[in-house]
């Protein structure tokens, strides 16, 4: 094994201190030599930043995990393509950031740590232009989608369904990411609603964060016959076909969208899994799903929806943190595949109670880096 990843590593530990100036610095020198990449990037660039650094932490601390890393680069190098990246930029992006990295690396900087890294970025570069280009023969890299359906359950909540121009392959419990005329470049990651349909289309649930772009203009500045941009799907919170347990889904919010989308996968096949679908919410208003869970509920007897409100009056349902609801739901769920979905707050006290109420952590399946990058999907 090289002593490359071992170099790496300890010289990343030196400069992870200082990471928000060495990033500045990063796009501020690639933007200068290099003044018509900026067009790949969106106006502002605070996110950015933090998803640059996140993604190179992630890269160096998996450098001794090829499989792991590999199909990470692949994945990043395929949904690079939406942003219009070519196979030259990747060594414009390799000299910023190696001259980065000269300078924040302080004195324990050698030829040695420079010829490490440089050795390090040509691999991850060309894992990166090598998955691309595989994905160029096969798929476009974006899709133009026309909304279709736009409703507004809430006034800070939308449910978008899109058509895209061309079939958009996806796994329910995917997400995608999105981008709208109004800011163009920013993109914003949503999961799909829905399991894939015969026509093609798609739903979102979008609510509106405060300050967010993307989230703001899809609930209030779009209207049917819009057209929005769409990314490859991607995301690992899907059901594994070799299991048979059954099913608990747990969401809390607008983490109800890629459970239902788990739901109506499972209840399209021809199985005998029972699937329990719990819904937290902080109020009636907020249920904005039930009336079509409802109908999905009369239709298969397998499935049994059941809310549970935090905020609320009281009603004829369940009461309190939904985490807190499950035991009176049922004694016991150790027999059951789990996934969750929400807020991550609502992420993590789920976990919990359901290792308290025995499930073995590997039967728990959820995004929980994913919601906490978050913004991510929500702004
Ligand atoms: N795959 C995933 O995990 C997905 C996650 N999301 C995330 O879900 C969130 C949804 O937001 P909203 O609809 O505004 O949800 P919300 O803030 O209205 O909360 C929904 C439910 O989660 C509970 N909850 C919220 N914060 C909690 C905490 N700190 N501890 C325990 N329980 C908590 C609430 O009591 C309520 O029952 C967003 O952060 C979004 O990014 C959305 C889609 C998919």
């Amino acid at each position: 094994m090289s002593s490359v990843p071992r170099i790496v590593k300890e010289s990343f530990t030196r400069i992870e201190p200082a990471a928000d100036t060495a990033i500045a610095y990063f796009y501020g020198r690639l933007f200068a030599e290099n003044p018509q990449l900026r067009t790949l990037f969106p106006p502002a660039m605070d996110g950015q930043r933090d998803r640059l650094f996140q993604a190179l932490a992630r890269v160096v601390w998996s450098l001794d995990a090829p499989d792991e890393l590999t199909d990470y680069l692949e994945r990043l190098g395929r949904d690079h393509r939406k942003y219009g990246v070519l196979p030259e930029h990747y060594a414009a992006m390799g000299s910023a950031l190696i001259a980065t990295l000269r300078r924040f690396g302080g004195p324990g900087w050698t030829p040695e740590t420079e010829a490490a890294w440089t050795a390090a970025y040509r691999t991850v570069a060309d894992i990166m232009i090598a998955a691309a280009e595989r994905d160029a023969a096969a798929a476009p890299p974006w899709w133009v989608a026309e909304v279709v359906d736009h409703h507004r359950p809430t006034p800070d909540l939308a449910v978008v369904t899109l058509r895209p121009d061309r079939r958009l392959d996806f796994t329910a419990g995917q997400h995608v990411p999105v981008q709208t005329a109004r800011w163009p470049r920013v993109w914003r990651r949503y999961s799909i609603a829905n399991a894939p349909r015969p026509d093609g289309t798609l739903s979102l649930h979008v609510r509106a964060v405060p300050g967010g772009w993307v989230s703001g203009a899809l609930v209030r500045h779009t209207r049917v016959g819009d057209t929005v941009l769409l990314g490859p799907a991607d995301g690992a919170l899907t059901l594994d076909p070799a299991c048979d347990r059954d099913l608990l889904l747990v969401a809390g919010g607008t983490g109800l969208a890629p459970l239902r989308a788990l739901a109506e996968q499972e209840l399209a096949r021809d199985g005998e899994r029972s699937v329990h679908l719990v819904v937290g919410a902080r109020s009636p208003l907020d249920l904005y799903d039930l009336p079509e869970l409802r109908l999905l509920e009369s239709g298969h007897p397998r499935l049994r929806v059941v809310p549970v409100l935090c905020d609320a009056p009281p009603h004829d349902g369940l009461r309190g943190p939904v985490a807190g609801a499950l035991g009176r739901i049922r004694e016991r769920w150790d027999d059951h595949e789990v996934y969750v979905a929400g807020p991550p707050g609502m992420i993590r006290a789920t976990v919990g109670a359901l290792q308290n109420l025995g499930v073995p952590l590997d039967r728990i399946h959820h995004d929980l880096l994913e919601a906490e990058r978050g913004g991510a999907r929500a702004s």
